[in-house]
């Protein structure tokens, strides 16, 4: 059995779907502001791995409410990476590119130096450290842009604002890769089953669907493909001032993940999925 933190979330969702067999836990069965609860979770569940898909994602409220946010992404994972070590079973943990200051225009490798702008970059890479230091077998899968038919995201953003706009303006100088939840679901659990019997592939990597695109871009797909009529105009990431600094450069490297026969995604492919399931597009 395969033991699940999240229920709600995006990825939480799409893990429902394809681990029928997985037990998922809520915020009110284990709240991540309280890392013991999490960790006896854990050892009394006994599963044969476990995956967190529970995180604060909130990237401009975490600026002012940084200790809750280090709490939930650092200090919690930290105690579950743990108990999971002392069952010699996989954890595997979900962050993100915020970890870079997304300086210059090649894709990070997982062993680039980190330098996060912001709060919640943080302390996502506090939990990575800790997760890697817990001493298991273990997988810190680094993704972006995560957008899905359920929960918030960048794409429900766009399809809401079209109800009320003509005319949008968009940064178009942070570059990254937009990653489907239903295809990260699917990377955690592929990864967590290979680790169980080859722990030697722990370690962290990074999965972020294809070909690279800016926001701008990502919004014109998105209008196009359910055939709204807004007209996206580029702006640079100082005219959209916002209380969290995001990284310019998001590409991240995907190479390494072919160690579990993982290849990026192709985010148009999922994009026009996710519409359809929510009845963007017929
Ligand atoms: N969203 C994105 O664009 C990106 C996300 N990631 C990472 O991917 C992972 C999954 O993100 P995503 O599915 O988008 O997240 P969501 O924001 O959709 O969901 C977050 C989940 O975490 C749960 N949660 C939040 N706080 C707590 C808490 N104190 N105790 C228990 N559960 C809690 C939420 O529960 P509830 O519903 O009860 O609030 C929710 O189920 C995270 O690790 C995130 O950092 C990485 C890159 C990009
Ligand atoms: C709504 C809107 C957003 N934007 C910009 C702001 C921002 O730079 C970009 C995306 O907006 P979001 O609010 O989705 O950004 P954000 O919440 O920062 O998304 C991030 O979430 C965390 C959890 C991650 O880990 C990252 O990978 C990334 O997905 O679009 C505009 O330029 N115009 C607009 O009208
Ligand atoms: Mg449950």
């Amino acid at each position: 059995m395969i033991l699940v933190f999240g229920e709600s979330g995006q990825v939480a969702t799409e893990l429902k779907r394809i681990l029928p067999d997985a037990v998922f836990l809520s915020r009110q069965e284990a709240d991540l502001a309280n890392p013991a609860a999490c960790a006896a979770a854990i050892t009394e569940h006994r599963p044969a791995a476990v995956i967190n898909a529970a995180a604060y994602t909130a990237v401009d409220k975490a600026e002012s409410d940084e200790e809750t946010a280090l709490n939930v992404n650092a200090t919690a994972p930290g105690a579950m990476a743990r108990a999971a070590a002392g069952l010699g079973i996989p954890f595997v943990h979900i962050s993100t590119d915020y970890v870079f200051a997304g300086t210059g225009e090649k894709p990070f490798s997982p062993d680039d130096p980190t330098a996060p702008l912001g709060a919640y970059g943080r302390t996502k890479l506090a939990g990575e450290q800790l997760v890697v230091r817990a001493g298991g077998p273990f997988a810190v899968l680094r993704t972006s842009w995560v957008f899905s038919a359920h929960g918030g995201n960048f794409v429900k953003t766009m399809l809401r604002l079209a109800e009320s706009r003509d005319s949008l303006t968009i940064v178009a100088d942070q570059i990254g890769g937009p990653t489907s939840a239903r295809a990260i679901a699917l990377a955690c659990k592929v990864m967590a089953e290979q680790l169980i019997n080859n722990p030697e592939k722990s370690g962290i990597y990074h999965f972020s669907g294809a070909p690279d695109t800016s926001w701008a871009d990502f919004a014109r797909a998105i209008f196009e493909m359910a055939g709204r009529a807004v007209t996206v105009t580029d702006i640079p990431t100082s005219d959209y001032p916002t209380p969290a600094k995001r990284p310019l450069n998001s590409r991240l490297d995907c190479s390494a993940l072919s160690a579990f026969g993982l290849a990026r995604p192709d985010w148009r492919a999922d994009l026009a999925q996710v519409l359809t399931e929510l009845g963007a597009i017929s």
